[in-house]
């Protein structure tokens, strides 16, 4: 029996069951254990000044204690610098990785003025602040069904949520306007990545069979370009990595706010699709060419 640790959210829940589906085609007895994390408890700060893996804590030592073999993430939610005890052992494919902005279905969205728009990520504030300086923000948290019921009662103008998260959950947007919006994506935003003890040997064969090695690679380089820029999910960083499969290329694009605007710096490497060193040295280079421009 495989225990299979989750938060309890719809979306999380979601997420746990096509990672439980998938091993059950495999041929393994799955068990789904939910477990409450601080990032559940907490629903009136910012996620950047609750702390660092306030959606990963409690599942994190659930694992360490042996109450369950892995545990499902939004890998987006995943500090980069983790816990030494633990590693992803699988990725799913990637869904979306964009973000859409969400508003009342009889009105225009009007950026250009000064409308009053739902996001809690520091990311989502300071990247549509660089493009549209008049909008102003509101601290949103809460599941996604919340968030909309939260337009839909209008305290605010739009929202901002994950394109994933609505596709994850079946949610019906007819009832509002909605478009993507041209903004670098965090991290690894819409992939679900899979947890799991470093020591469990037995778990990681398992979980390898079930990792999607493209969206593994392009992760990797993302999330080293973030953690080589330093600061994890209370700084305004975005990137999105691509691994064209045809070319063997890794691309990376990497995005900060600084200083009141945005910074962009990008690259690319030639490399085979489990060739994890040349993700690093991409995301790395990349990195650091942003945190050069800090100094
Ligand atoms: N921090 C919240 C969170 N973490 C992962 C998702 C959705 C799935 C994803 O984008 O990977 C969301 C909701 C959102 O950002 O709208």
């Amino acid at each position: 029996m495989l225990r299979i640790g989750t938060r309890g959210s719809k979306l999380a829940l979601y997420q746990a069951n096509k990672v439980a589906e998938l091993l059950k085609n495999l041929g393994y007895e799955v068990e789904i254990i939910i477990k409450k994390t601080t990032g559940d408890k907490i629903l009136n700060k910012k996620l950047s000044e609750i702390g660092i893996g306030v959606f990963t804590k409690e599942l994190d030592l659930a694992l360490m204690n042996n109450e369950i073999d892995i545990a499902v993430h939004s890998f987006k939610d995943v500090p980069t610098i983790w816990n030494e005890n633990l590693m992803i052992g699988a990725v799913l494919e990637r869904d979306s990785y964009y973000d859409l902005i969400i508003w009342d279905k009889n009105k225009d969205l009007e950026l250009d003025k000064e409308i009053t728009v739902g996001t809690s990520s520091i990311r989502r504030r300071s990247f549509l602040k660089a493009m549209y300086p008049n909008v102003k923000f509101k601290l949103l948290r809460g599941n996604v069904d919340t968030r909309l019921k939260k337009l839909k009662e209008g305290q605010y103008d739009a929202i901002v949520l994950s394109e994933a998260g609505i596709i994850r959950l079946n949610i019906d947007l007819s009832d509002f306007n909605y478009r993507r919006l041209d903004i670098t994506p965090s991290p690894a935003q819409g992939v679900i990545a899979v947890a799991c003890r470093r020591d469990d040997n037995k778990i990681k064969k398992i979980l390898e069979r079930i990792n999607h090695k493209k969206t593994f690679l392009e992760c990797l380089c993302e999330r080293t370009a973030l953690n080589e820029f330093g600061g994890g999910c209370s700084v305004p960083f975005g990137a999105l990595s691509i691994y064209d499969e045809d070319k063997k290329i890794l691309t990376l694009k990497a995005t900060v706010f600084l200083n009141g605007k945005l910074k962009h710096a990008s690259g690319k490497i030639n490399c085979e699709i489990d060739d994890l060193d040349s993700a690093i040295t991409l995301g790395k280079t990349i990195g650091k060419r942003l945190k050069d421009l800090e100094n």
